[in-house]
């Protein structure tokens, strides 16, 4: 059995995607971080605490110690800081107009935990590049209400896929799992795809898959 320890729903909508049959489980987890801890060290520490807290859950509602739990963790960094979820409009604001016309980071922490002990994790790293922003643009995608509840204040797979001039690496990282990578883990650990031909309606990623490179706004 796999189970997802997450609330996001883009990282069920991909697993689903990638054709595994699981169940989810909330994990509750302090993402505070020890202070000069690296986005790498930390985006990683937070996914372990995430499949752990998930593993607990999991065992004490009657979960098989074979299982297998996974956790994530997504953040965007900029300049060697690090772009969480916005608390405000203000701050998702700001977010976007720093953002805009540069280059930035998105790291993805995943992990893989059983009861029996066994313990793997991975970050992997996605290169991202903005058009130039203007405030209208920035003002009217804040107040879609699609920023709040993602790090960087943007999601790739929805409107904002319009900012995005490049792209180098896994785009499914950028929305909340690195699904290339995942798979292989799951793989060793004998879970395969149950439903390969699983597909949701138009998810807005159509427009990027099988490119590296985003779509132009020009
Ligand atoms: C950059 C980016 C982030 N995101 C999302 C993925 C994550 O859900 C979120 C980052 O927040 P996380 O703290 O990684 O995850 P979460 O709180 O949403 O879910 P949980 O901890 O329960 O697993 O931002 C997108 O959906 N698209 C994007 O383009």
């Amino acid at each position: 059995m796999l189970v997802l320890a997450s609330s996001s729903p883009r990282r069920a909508m991909l697993l689903r995607e990638g054709g595994y049959s699981f169940e989810t489980i909330k994990a509750s987890v302090s993402e505070e971080l020890p202070e000069g801890m690296s986005p790498e060290t930390g985006v990683r520490e937070l996914a372990v605490r995430k499949a752990q807290a998930g593993l607990t859950h999991w065992l004490d509602q009657g979960g098989d110690i074979q299982d297998v739990i996974i956790g994530a963790d997504t953040m965007v960094v900029l300049d060697a800081c690090i772009l969480g979820k916005p608390e405000t409009q203000a701050e998702a604001e700001e977010m976007l107009q720093s953002l805009s016309g540069r280059t930035h980071v998105v790291l993805t922490g995943v992990a893989l935990i059983s009861g029996s002990g066994k313990l793997v994790s991975d970050v992997v790293e996605t290169i991202v590049r903005f058009h130039q922003l203007g405030v209208d643009v920035i003002k009217a995608y804040v107040a879609s209400g699609e920023p709040m509840d993602k790090a960087g204040a943007y999601g790739i797979q929805g409107e904002a896929g319009k900012f995005v001039e490049s792209f180098e690496g896994s785009l499914t990282n950028v929305i909340g799992l690195p699904m290339e990578n995942l798979s292989e883990y799951l793989r060793a650990w004998g879970i395969e795809q149950t439903n390969i031909a699983s597909r949701e309606v138009d998810d807005g990623l159509s427009a990027f898959k099988g490119s590296t490179r985003g779509p132009s706004t020009t």
